[in-house]
């Protein structure tokens, strides 16, 4: 493949920065694009370019506005194959999972949020006042401005687009910088918004790194309206301290550590496949997957057996290759975090039941980032294996003996994200679903998206929910209007 030059989308032009730097394919270690840099100056362009643009933007009739939105979902859609070529050099993750989630989100983010843009209702109240008359309340709703976003590594398109689309569908325009380590589809999505015509400075893409950097750069700028960021915890601890001074308003959808809770009365296969997927889904890299697995006692053997058949049938194999059911990390730098976890857990007692180490294949794939799929038992409660993130395709299982046990060990975390129940008793699975302390709990599914429902997290899982009407909070600012009438 061919080595691109990923530039700065800046007032509706690309432009070369002040440095770039390169970009590995992380299967095989190849070099697949230089990225150019963006300076601070260019951070004040691109600010510059989307104050401009925001007034006739936020002017637009909402049809015409959405109407782009639509263009840009069908111009993803045209060039579906280079996004997807993009985002699997970028990743490394499967050509399965990338062509039926990342992909298809990309496109499906913008519909959805022009679809609740163009049909918005507004809050209102009639109001008896003490004369014996009314007032009419409403809540006029206006763009909170030039909205920062950053995104991370682990879905790139998708997560990116998820705060794109509703910031331009509720009138808003944007500073967009990709993670440094997924460059390539948000560049592409800026060719896309060339090719349709999106008025220059309505979305800016700039690359670079946090610190000292875009990231930093576009956090600490002064005519920046807020900052809407996906990605670890630490790093919105820094952004939170970076908007302080100017109290912007976040929006964080940060990290998790997630449990399934699968309970004797649950269908066996459908646990353990959802698990299995929970669990091993894009390497373990979304902020949803399951990492602390809590079974009830009758079936914890057999469970554990089963789970561990389902690692090892797992394909890690070429990201293009549909066989493929599990790619590399993301990166090296990443495969040392998570191996320095599988060394932590044996050090820390863990039984090993599969995996724990990294492959190797006699191939170009051994220069890549590949790690095995990984399953602990024996771990106290207390172990860091249990407390913190990993973000790669390792579990702990337990057993529980009672729910009151599994709810509790499951929210015994600081972490508030996703949890998953698996259950045929109906009344417990609501029960113990909203007995989690997090933002999102399925039963007896994961990962099931209605983008009109509430996502984020609490705790050290974020600040706030986007998704519906929950973005048009966070992308909006309202005005009260109260007439006497
Ligand atoms: N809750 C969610 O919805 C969700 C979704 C996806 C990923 N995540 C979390 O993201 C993490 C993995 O992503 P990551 O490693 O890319 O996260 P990260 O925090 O390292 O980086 C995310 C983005 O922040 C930028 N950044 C880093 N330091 C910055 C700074 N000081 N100022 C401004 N920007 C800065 C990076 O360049 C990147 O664009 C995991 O913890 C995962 O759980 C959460
Ligand atoms: O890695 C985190 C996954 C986030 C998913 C979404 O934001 C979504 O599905 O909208």
């Amino acid at each position: 493949m061919s080595v691109r030059h990923l530039r700065n989308f800046i007032g509706g032009r690309f432009h070369d920065g002040i440095r770039t730097f390169a970009k590995h394919n992380p299967a095989d270690g190849a070099l697949i694009a230089q990225v150019h840099e963006a300076s601070r100056d260019q951070v004040d362009a691109a600010v510059a370019a989307a104050r401009a643009a925001l007034p006739g933007w936020a002017a637009l009739p909402v049809g015409e506005r959405t109407a782009y939105l639509y263009a840009l979902a069908d111009g993803i859609e045209r060039r579906f194959d280079e996004f997807l070529q993009a985002e699997i050099a970028d990743t490394g993750k499967p050509v399965g999972w990338a062509s039926q989630i990342d992909i298809p989100r990309g496109a499906a983010n913008f519909r959805s949020f022009a679809e609740i843009a163009r049909t918005l209702d507004m809050e209102s109240f009639m109001t008896d006042t003490p004369d014996g008359r009314q007032a009419l309340n409403y809540a006029y709703r206006k763009p909170l401005g030039v909205v920062g976003v950053i995104s991370p590594w682990n879905l790139p398109l998708l997560l990116f687009t998820w705060k794109v689309a509703p910031a331009l569908a509720f009138g808003n325009t944007v500073v967009a910088k990709p993670s440094e380590v997924t460059p390539t589809t948000a560049t592409l999505l800026a060719e896309v918004a060339e090719e349709i015509g999106l008025p220059p400075g309505v979305f800016n893409v700039v690359h670079g790194f946090g610190p000292n950097s875009a990231g930093e750069f576009i956090t600490t700028h002064p005519d920046i309206d807020g900052i809407t960021f996906t990605g670890e915890t630490a790093t919105g601890s820094t952004i939170m301290k970076a908007v302080a001074p100017g109290v912007k308003p976040v929006s964080f959808e940060l990290g998790g550590k997630n449990a399934a809770l699968v309970f004797d009365d649950a269908d066996f296969d459908a646990a353990v496949a959802g698990v299995a997927r929970s669990v091993f889904a894009n390497c373990g890299q979304v902020c949803l997957c399951t990492e602390r697995v809590y079974v009830h006692r009758p079936i914890f053997d057999k469970f554990v057996s089963a789970l561990k058949i389902e690692a090892e049938k797992l394909v890690l194999g070429w990201p293009m290759d549909p066989a493929t059911t599990m790619g590399p990390l993301v990166s090296h730098e990443h495969r040392s975090k998570v191996q320095s976890y599988l060394k932590l857990a044996v050090e820390e007692g863990a039984t090993v039941v599969t995996g724990g180490g990294v492959p190797t294949f006699g191939d170009a794939r051994d220069e890549g980032a590949y790690i095995q799929p990984t399953i602990w038992t024996g771990l106290p409660e207390t172990a860091r294996c249990i407390k913190e993130e990993v973000f790669g395709p390792v579990c702990h299982i337990a057993p529980f003996d009672t729910e009151e046990d599994a709810i509790r060990m499951a929210n015994d975390t600081r972490y508030g994200l996703a949890a998953a129940v698996w259950t045929t008793n109906l009344t417990r699975g609501h029960r113990v679903a909203q007995a989690m302390n997090v933002g999102l709990a399925w039963v007896n599914c994961w990962f099931l998206r209605d983008l009109r429902t509430p996502f984020g997290g609490s705790g050290l899982s974020g600040i706030g929910r986007e998704g519906g009407r929950h973005s048009l909070h966070f992308y909006t600012e309202p005005t009260n209007v109260c007439v006497k009438l």
